[in-house]
């Protein structure tokens, strides 16, 4: 029987119905209806192509009824057998998996891939094809190498420890202006989690060991999410030069903290440890954090409190979200609750409407106006109230010491301040050591240098990667003075070729050039010479490294010019004093303001010296 056969049986019993009601009761309006509509279907029936797509529609609705039934079937044996992982490209266990993914062997043979230069947030070349590292010319020319990857909505089959796993990467629109954002799928067949578990440890001891030479740097992003945006290679220690005794107490002050977890539980202490690093600008402050993140193996974690959008709540929701062991870092704390306040203390009272707060100096652009809705009791609650982190360390850098509230500097919240003080002749000394004395010198006895180089003081050494020694001793030779910023060098040499007009007009100094080859005793002599020259805590780290930056292969000329520079820096620094001077009114520096011993605490702060220097 077809479908048109049993619809001319229902449309003829709804005659017959129809027909019987008729002849008892009187015809009600509505009984035309019925008939109405069995006229319509034996109409549409009459056409055959109606009939056909009815057809379809019930076929299509039984498969798609199967369909249906199978794909939940599929899901509950799925869900039964198998574990299906899922990675969010914002997820550090996303990059963690690609790594591993893109080192897997699969890939020699997969017909359809992905190729990509991304490195997954990592300096180092884990990520890379087959035969690249047989290549080193060609990774030290690109440092971003090639790898392969599963391609965006392809399934592939890998085995590892003999199961196979199922990976697909999909790409999808998030509805964030377009924004699209991929997940990694992992599916294993097994019941138990243990064979995941052992993966996804595999993936980060992996990304752990080619990051070893790395910190990973994490900001907050507009939404309140920490995102990873940089890996930096370790700052060693020993490049950082600070009077003595300040790197050790830092250092050792913040292992002993990592270590004493129990000791702080035991006594209900909260688990954590604060540094306040303040003085003067580019006297190595943000330079020996990243140095102990390196030195202890943690990232880093940099709160802007100045961030557009940043206020009470949110500054507490990215504090609670900091992982255990980290260095959490606040640069310029001031500057949050001095918005416009500048580094030379002048600001635009507009903004501010501050009456202590100086006008813009003529022709100043006036800082823009924050937008940040932070106060400093949120802040203080962020530190260390309920939602407070365990086990993270807290580095806070400030210009302007005296401007920071007591209650932010007390122990408990910042439990450790040092003053970064300009260059003392010790750390000049210092620093011209380390920049003369190659590194792998720096730490090993050269005795035979000593000797070899009594005889001969001027020696070439390649130690900076020279292969053009003589070009770059033509200039060296010809010009000693140090240029100017604002008065660019001409090289002298003139070729016959070129015409005044043609002369090339540079500033700096090529560093294409041979360094003397110094042994350690005449670098420590010429080091004396040098710290000599440089007045006690007039300069700053920032601008010594500067001036020596300009003579890099010139250590003795480094010497020769040094006092012309600090005649320069001093007269430079004159010029700004009277410039400041026509202010109306003029903010005292933090520096003046506060003590000379590291650790001790000025007038403004709790003065507590002794909790600050007390670790459990
Ligand atoms: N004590 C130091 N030893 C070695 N290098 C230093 C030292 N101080 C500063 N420098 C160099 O000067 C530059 C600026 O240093 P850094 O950013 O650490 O200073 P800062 O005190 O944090 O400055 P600011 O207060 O302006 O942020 C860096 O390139 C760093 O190498």
């Amino acid at each position: 029987m077809d479908l048109q056969e049993i619809f001319s049986s229902f449309i003829g019993n709804l005659n017959t119905n129809a027909t019987s009601m008729n002849s008892t009761t009187p015809t009600p309006a509505y009984t035309a209806f019925p008939t109405g509509v069995t006229s319509i279907f034996a109409l549409l029936l009459s056409f055959p192509a109606l009939r056909e797509w009815l057809k379809l529609l019930v076929i299509g609705g039984i498969l798609e009824t199967c369909r249906r039934c199978i794909s939940s079937f599929y899901q509950y044996v799925t869900n039964a057998f198998f574990i299906t992982a899922i990675f969010e490209e914002d997820d550090p266990c996303y990059d963690w998996m690609m790594v591993w993914l893109s080192s897997h062997p699969s890939w020699s043979k997969a017909r359809e891939l992905s190729v990509t230069a991304r490195n997954f947030n990592l300096v180092s070349n884990a990520v890379v094809v087959r035969g690249e590292e047989e290549d080193p010319a060609s990774m030290l020319q690109n440092n971003r190498s090639i790898s392969y990857l599963p391609s965006v909505s392809t399934s592939y089959s890998v085995w590892y420890k003999g199961r196979r796993i199922t990976v697909i990467r999909e790409r999808t629109q998030t509805g964030n202006w377009g924004r699209k954002e991929e997940t990694l799928t992992i599916r294993i067949m097994s019941r138990s989690h243990k064979f995941l578990d052992r993966l996804l440890l595999e993936a980060k001891k992996n990304y752990r060991a080619a990051q070893e030479k790395n910190i990973s740097i994490y900001v907050s992003d507009i939404s309140g999410n920490w995102r990873h945006i940089a890996s930096r290679p370790k700052r060693p220690l020993r490049s950082i030069v600070l009077d003595p005794g300040i790197k050790d107490l830092l250092l050792d002050d913040a292992k002993d903290f990592l270590d004493s977890k129990p000791w702080y539980l035991e006594r209900g202490i909260p688990f954590r440890r604060g540094y306040l690093l303040y003085g003067a600008p580019g006297s190595g402050k943000t330079s020996i954090i990243h140095s102990m993140a390196g030195e202890l193996g943690l990232d880093v974690y940099v709160i802007s409190l100045s961030r557009a959008g940043l206020d009470d709540t949110s500054l507490n929701e990215l504090i609670s979200e900091l992982p255990e062991r980290c260095i959490a870092l606040m640069e310029d704390i001031d500057a949050a609750f001095h918005h416009g306040l500048t580094r030379e203390g002048t600001t635009n009272s507009s903004v501010t409407n501050d009456p202590q707060v100086p006008p813009p100096q003529n022709g100043q652009a006036p800082p823009p106006p924050s937008t940040s809705r932070l106060s400093l009791s949120g802040l203080l609650n962020a530190l260390d109230g309920v939602g407070a982190q365990e086990g993270r360390i807290l580095f806070a850098t400030t210009n302007k010491y005296s401007a920071l509230d007591p209650a932010l500097c007390r122990p408990g919240r910042m439990d450790i301040h040092v003053e970064f003080k300009l260059a003392s002749k010790y750390q000049a000394q210092e620093l011209f050591r380390c920049f003369y004395l190659p590194s792998e010198r720096l730490d090993t006895e050269d005795t035979d240098q000593d000797e070899k180089d009594q005889k001969d003081e001027h020696v070439l050494d390649s130690g900076y990667g020279s292969v053009d020694g003589d070009a770059a001793s033509s200039i060296s030779s010809e010009d000693s003075t140090p240029p100017t910023p604002s008065t660019p060098s001409t090289p002298s040499s003139s070729s016959p070729l070129l015409t005044n007009s043609d002369k090339l007009v540079v500033s700096g100094h090529s560093h294409r050039q041979r360094a003397p080859k110094l042994s350690r005793r005449k670098v420590a002599h010429l080091a004396r010479a040098f710290a000599d020259a440089i007045p006690e805590r007039e300069c700053s780290m920032a601008s010594l490294q500067g001036f020596l930056m300009t003579y890099k292969t010139r250590p003795f000329d480094a010497i020769k010019e040094a006092p012309a520079w600090v005649a320069r820096e001093r007269a430079d620094a004159l010029a700004k004093k009277s410039a400041s001077a026509n202010v109306a009114t003029v903010v005292p520096a933090a520096t003046t303001a506060v003590p000379a011993v590291p650790g001790a605490l000025p007038p403004t702060c709790d003065a507590e010296p002794s909790a600050a220097a007390t670790a459990p």
